[in-house]
């Protein structure tokens, strides 16, 4: 269970009087949360060796931490991995191959919920990936608002590689960046893009080298908004949103991935992709 633990950090400088930019942390062992109190910008960190795949208590701590952003009316949230080359592997495939049915029901309803909250948030977002984001990866990455990106990594949605179809609110989410088409043709193919090549058509908005330049950026993108009416520009985003929130029937969903998840060829095809990773 996910406790914010908001604490004051102390300049060594300044004794007990705080320095200008102190930061106040609620964190987990998953989730690392710090809100600068210079920028009032909250820096969620991914935090799952070794790949940040998205397991039940990861994602239970995103949706944690995402409360508390909205609680604390930090003015943004910036979506970052503390490893050196994966943003997030996506999800946990231990999650899904030969599941308990409890666990699995949990597991989805806490990745909708998460989406929810991410995609439909009022305040700023924006991603610092600074490694690899496929499948679910690319979902957290693309539901935010603004992408930066180290350079010769890899993102995108490879579901049909996986013999798996992306549920129809992951394909949304692309749909909310880029063209219909290109869309299709990404998710028909499975298709993981280089960094280079999802700067090229607009999944990701700049590149960067470094993960401080990937957090530098996001924080400028955030601070666009400074002098824009939180509410109103809040209202404006969600509405622009709306459409594929509202599309997300979450009990059809549920059965729909229970359902699928469970066929005997899925399981085959899970177990395959799942070996062939731990044989690399
Ligand atoms: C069925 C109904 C509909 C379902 C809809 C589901 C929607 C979304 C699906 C997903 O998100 S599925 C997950 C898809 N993810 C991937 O395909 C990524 C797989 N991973 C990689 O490509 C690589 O690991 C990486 C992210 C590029 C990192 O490469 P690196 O070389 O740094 O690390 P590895 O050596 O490959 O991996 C280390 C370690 O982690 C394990 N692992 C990797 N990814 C996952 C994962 N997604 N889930 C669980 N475990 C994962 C990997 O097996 C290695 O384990 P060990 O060998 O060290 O035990």
């Amino acid at each position: 269970m996910f406790l914010p633990r908001i604490v004051k950090r102390m300049s060594p400088l300044l004794g007990s009087r705080m320095s200008l930019n102190a930061c106040r942390f609620a964190s987990t062992d998953l989730v690392r949360t710090e809100v600068d109190d210079k920028t009032g910008i909250a820096v969620v960190t991914m935090n799952r060796k070794p790949v940040n795949s998205l397991n039940l208590e990861l994602l239970r701590e995103l949706s944690s931490a995402l409360d508390a952003v909205e609680k604390n009316k930090s003015r943004g949230m910036i979506l970052a991995s503390s490893l050196d080359t994966v943003f997030s592997a996506g999800l946990d495939i231990t999650e899904m191959y030969k599941p308990d049915q409890a666990r699995l029901k949990d597991f989805w309803t806490t990745l909708q919920e998460v989406w929810l909250k991410l995609f439909g948030s009022g305040f700023p977002t924006a991603a610092a990936i600074n490694g690899h984001a496929p499948a679910g990866g690319c979902l957290l990455a693309m539901s935010c608002e603004y992408r930066v990106m180290r350079p010769n990594l890899t993102i995108g949605l490879n579901e049909t590689q996986l013999g798996i179809v992306a549920p129809s609110w992951f394909m949304s989410t692309m749909e909310n960046i880029l063209p219909r088409r290109e869309v299709e043709l990404a998710l028909t193919l499975g298709k993981m893009f280089s960094t280079e090549k999802a700067h090229e058509i607009g999944l990701v908005d700049e590149i960067v080298d470094t993960k401080e330049e990937a957090l530098a950026k996001c924080t400028e993108f955030i601070q666009l908004f400074a002098r824009v009416p939180r509410e109103a520009r809040a209202l404006t985003k969600q509405s622009f949103r709306r459409e594929a929130l509202q599309k997300l029937d979450r009990d059809q969903d549920l059965q729909m991935f229970i359902y699928l998840v469970n066929q005997p060829q899925v399981q085959k095809g899970l177990g395959l992709y799942f070996e062939s990773l731990k044989k690399k």
